[in-house]
């Protein structure tokens, strides 16, 4: 298992960085009612294991026996039939889905995938919570269409089912959304919360850190906790004892798409576009958001002509 999943904390006590924030999340379910949620920050700062830990809060160590199914739903879209493709991870209390992957149909998911989720009704055994919980990842690639719809359920299903939308950027949600939500925003962890997360994960490995090892590549992991951890366990691997000089390498399609700001630049021509877009569907095929490999192509591609 990869140190990103083996030390992700599993309960609101045990979070190293927003632990005021993991507090609060305990009072308000333990005291209250929970209301819908939405959490917004940078990438890798923390807001899925905030979730999972209040999942569990909510609902006991039965919330970690998870079952990932990919099924395909027949949905109605007026005069056809469409086959919809989704990934869930479901849990006996709640669903988790990202609706966006069904690009331009995710109105179809909200209509019909998640309103049939939301309607089950879970039994409401004495002592145990009689809602279910539904996490929605990355609302904010939702389209306005999809996000209406989702206002809608929101509202229709509020009795027995509570939404928690997670996302990077809370503008690009509705306001209509973001007014039925709490919100919370998990800032990016600062570098010296990282090097405490990193120094702890070096004991538990029985590692020996040199002295400002954590602190370079908290310092290169542009403030990510996942970033820096995976950086960290490349660094083991690649060389134990770690050494104070040792090279923290970038991650491995940051060098892909710095490869591609070469090649825009050293050659224009008809061959090397189409090479480009070889290695541009590369990325995509594996994931990297396409505003990040624009922005990182930018990047590079001014660095040529600052050079020049
Ligand atoms: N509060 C925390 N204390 C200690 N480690 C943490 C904490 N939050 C996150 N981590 C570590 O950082 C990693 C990344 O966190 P997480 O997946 O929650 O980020 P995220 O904000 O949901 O990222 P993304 O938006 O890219 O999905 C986790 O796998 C975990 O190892």
């Amino acid at each position: 298992m990869l140190w990103v999943d083996k030390y992700r904390p599993k309960t609101l006590d045990h979070v190293m960085v927003h632990q005021d924030i993991a507090q609060n999340l305990k009072k308000l379910v333990t005291e209250q009612d929970c209301p819908h949620l939405l959490f917004y920050g940078p990438p890798g700062s923390g807001k899925k294991t905030l979730i999972m830990a209040l999942i569990r809060q909510m609902f006991g160590p039965s919330a970690e026996k998870v079952k990932v199914e990919n099924k395909t739903w027949k949905v109605d879209a007026g005069s056809r039939t469409l086959d919809i493709e989704l990934t869930t991870l479901s849990s006996t209390n709640h669903v988790e889905l990202s609706p966006s992957d069904a690009g331009f149909q995710d109105r179809y998911v909200v209509q019909e995938i998640i309103k049939e989720i939301a309607k089950n009704r879970p039994i409401d055994t004495k002592g145990k919570r009689g809602f279910k919980v539904l996490v929605l990842n990355e609302v904010d690639k939702l389209s306005r269409e999809a996000q209406h719809s989702l206002r809608r359920t929101m509202e229709k299903y509020s009795a027995y089912c509570r939404l928690i939308l997670c996302c990077n950027s809370s503008s690009k949600v509705t306001e209509a959304i973001r007014s039925r939500c709490l919100n919370v925003r998990i800032n990016a962890p600062t570098d010296e919360e990282i090097v405490k997360v990193l120094e702890f994960i070096g004991n538990k490995e029985g590692l020996q850190l040199p002295s400002g090892f954590a602190a370079r590549i908290a310092d290169k992991s542009n403030r990510s906790l996942r970033r820096a951890i995976l950086s960290f366990e490349t660094c083991r691997v690649q060389q134990y004892p770690l050494t104070s000089k040792q090279v923290i390498p970038p991650m491995d399609w940051e060098e892909y798409i710095a490869e591609i700001a070469s090649d825009v630049m050293k050659e224009q021509s008809p061959k090397r576009l189409f090479q480009v877009r070889g290695k541009l569907y590369e990325l995509l095929i594996n994931c990297i958001p396409p505003e990040i490999i624009l922005k990182v192509v930018l990047f590079h591609a001014l660095s040529y002509v600052c050079i020049k």
